[in-house]
């Protein structure tokens, strides 16, 4: 069970090691504050997620399981867990602290001041964290800019698994998770997922060619100001994402390969990480971008 997955794979910290510095972040069931962990080596700087007091049995469930996935997860571009405090309450989780908080927002106070190579970098960085996680099983369900974290350098890490789900063995042949209920993120969700609450490696590609389309356009919201509704209409009739202003061609492609309405013609997370590693090496074809028609 839950408490035993935890036990195994985290550690129980000390609260009076911990000091909370500055609330940095406000979910619907738990405040994210930046802190401070004493440790033997001396003090380091930490994010931590205080579960809200008189949460429900449910939530403190789901903030349990979060805990204990991303304890499972050791890569560069996935946050780090430190460690939990669950034997006395509020319950809290503490990861790594990473300075420029999430990508969404990172990417609304560049806008237009971050060159094509440095938002392909940051993507880049995304797909090599869901290699990863696909490898181990694991599929996200709500890839977004907002669930992306920004650390030194740019360094992009996958964040926020309060919707992940690991695929149970004997789903390995269909790699399919059937959800029951719960809230789907519809603008960043893949149609198969949305119609039939069918979610995949595969539909977690269709999420990240949306959240290419948020690099290159600075954060712009997917589908604008349209109702759900309009979006899941529209693009089950076909219609897709523009290319943002000044996306070079290349990348357009890409992200029109992810949003193929065949899930199993999606490119894979290492196929992505590869077409990045090729256009890296020959940056004269991000040259090539389609200019806007006035
Ligand atoms: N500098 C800023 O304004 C800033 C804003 C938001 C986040 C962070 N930084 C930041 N760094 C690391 C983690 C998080 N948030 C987070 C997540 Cl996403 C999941 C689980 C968990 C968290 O903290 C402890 O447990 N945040 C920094």
């Amino acid at each position: 069970d839950l408490m035993e997955l935890l036990s195994t794979f985290t550690m129980e910290l000390n609260r009076s090691d911990t000091k909370l510095e500055g609330l940095i972040g406000q979910g619907e069931f738990a405040d994210v504050y930046k802190g401070i962990l004493k440790t033997r080596e001396g003090k380091q700087i930490v994010a931590v997620k205080v579960l809200r007091p008189g949460s429900s049995e449910k939530n403190q469930k789901d903030f349990l399981s979060e805990a204990s996935i991303v304890s499972q997860f050791n890569h560069p571009n996935v946050i780090r867990l430190i460690g939990v405090v669950t034997q006395s309450r509020p319950m809290m989780i503490l990861t790594e602290y990473l300075e420029s908080g999430s990508l969404d927002h990172f990417l609304k106070a560049r806008d237009g001041q971050l060159t094509n190579l440095q938002l392909i970098g940051m993507a880049r960085g995304v797909a090599c964290g869901m290699v990863y996680l696909s490898d181990m099983n694991f599929i996200h369900r709500d890839l977004a800019a907002r669930n992306v974290l920004v650390g030194e350098n740019m360094l992009c890490k996958v964040s926020d698994f309060g919707l992940s789900r690991e695929l149970a063995d004997d789903d390995q042949d269909t790699a399919e998770y059937h959800t029951q209920g719960g809230k789907i993120p519809i603008r960043w969700t893949a149609p198969e997922a949305i119609q039939h609450r069918t979610f995949s490696t595969a539909s977690d590609v269709w999420s990240y060619g949306i959240l290419v389309w948020e690099i290159m356009s600075f954060s712009e919201r997917p589908y604008w100001d349209w109702d759900n509704l309009d979006v899941i209409k529209r693009v089950e009739t076909g219609y897709r994402l523009p290319p943002p202003q000044g996306c070079p061609n290349v990348i357009f492609c890409l992200m029109m390969e992810c949003w193929d309405k065949d899930k199993s013609k999606r490119p894979t997370f290492s196929e992505i990480v590869s077409r990045f590693d090729e256009l890296i090496r020959s940056p004269e074809v991000l040259e090539v971008i389609q200019r806007k028609v006035v």
